[in-house]
């Protein structure tokens, strides 16, 4: 009953901040602008304390680098949404499914919020999509977040990844920055019902140039991401990988 609750008064969350930020954002910025991004994230930083979870960073000054990149990042349920908004830069959109945009107020703030949305059904529409919006990254300094696993994933392992946000990397030149959250399953377990408190690692690692890549190279670029990502998750996760190694890289944000 515990998990249901839980999980139920988040989506409730959800849904009354996401309205009461609609309105905030509509005052302050007039309609859709990735600036709404940084309103949203101030409530959406506020859920962690209902429920108890806290999270660790590393690495996070590595994101503030006033220049248009491409983050991925491992997704393993809603709650991501929570250490997404921890770590988001400044003039950041996000890719979402489309299934997103219909839900209520949900959808609204996060359209305000200059989120684009993809109907993972049609490719070659979601391509588009994202060609767009690789065209206009450079010229309008924005950064975009996608989660290349495409979907929300909670086996201890990362899936394979999809190709669109290393196609945008390659056709905007721009850098791929991944994030890794550590797992979830200590404290969050849909199938045992479990929803508890805990602590959450997240690591930003070193950017990935693209600079004078081409198409041809993306199979390589997604599996040096895929590979370093998936190391450091098995790290932060504390599951023991190939060799067994643990710990953290890089010093505890202060
Ligand atoms: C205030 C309180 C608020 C409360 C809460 C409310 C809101 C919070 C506010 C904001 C938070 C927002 C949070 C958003 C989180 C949303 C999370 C999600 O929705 S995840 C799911 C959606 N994301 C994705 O799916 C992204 C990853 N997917 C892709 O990039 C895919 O590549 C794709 C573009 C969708 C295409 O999908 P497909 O299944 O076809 O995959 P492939 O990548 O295998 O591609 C197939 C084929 O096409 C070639 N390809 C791919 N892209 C391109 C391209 N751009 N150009 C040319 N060719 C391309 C690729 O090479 C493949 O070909 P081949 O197999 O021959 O190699
Ligand atoms: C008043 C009208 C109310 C309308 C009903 C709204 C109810 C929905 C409430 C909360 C939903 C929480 C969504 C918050 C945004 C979280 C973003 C996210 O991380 O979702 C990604 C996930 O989905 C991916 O789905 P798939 O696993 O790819 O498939």
């Amino acid at each position: 009953a515990n998990f249901y609750f839980r999980i139920g008064s988040y989506c409730v969350l959800c849904v009354v901040f996401s309205a009461v930020a609609c309105v905030v954002c509509v005052l302050c910025h007039g309609g859709r602008t990735v600036r709404n991004m940084s309103i949203i994230k101030r409530f959406v930083r506020i859920f962690k304390y209902f429920y108890g979870i806290q999270f660790e960073t590393y690495g996070e000054e590595k994101l503030h680098d006033d220049k248009p990149c491409v983050i991925i990042s491992n997704h393993q349920s809603i709650l991501d949404m929570m250490g997404l908004m921890e770590v988001l830069p400044r003039n950041c959109i996000q890719i979402a499914k489309r299934e997103l945009f219909y839900m209520g107020p949900v959808g609204l703030i996060m359209y305000l919020g200059g989120v684009i949305f993809i109907n993972r059904k049609r490719t070659s529409a979601a391509m588009s999509a994202m060609e767009e919006v690789g065209n206009t990254l450079v010229q309008e300094n924005l950064k975009v977040w996608i989660y290349p696993e495409g979907t929300r994933n909670e086996s201890y392992d990362l899936l394979p990844f999809k190709k669109g946000a290393f196609y945008l990397a390659v056709q905007a030149q721009v850098p791929v920055i991944p994030v890794v959250y550590s797992s979830f399953s200590s404290f969050y377990h849909p199938e045992k019902k479990i929803f508890t408190s805990g602590k959450i690692k997240v690591e930003v690692l070193d950017p990935i140039k693209t600079e004078g890549l081409t198409v041809t190279d993306i199979p390589k670029l997604l599996e040096t991401c895929h590979s370093v990502m998936r190391e450091t998750f098995f790290r932060l996760s504390n599951k023991p990988n190939e060799n067994g190694t643990n710990g953290p890289t890089s010093q505890p944000m202060q």
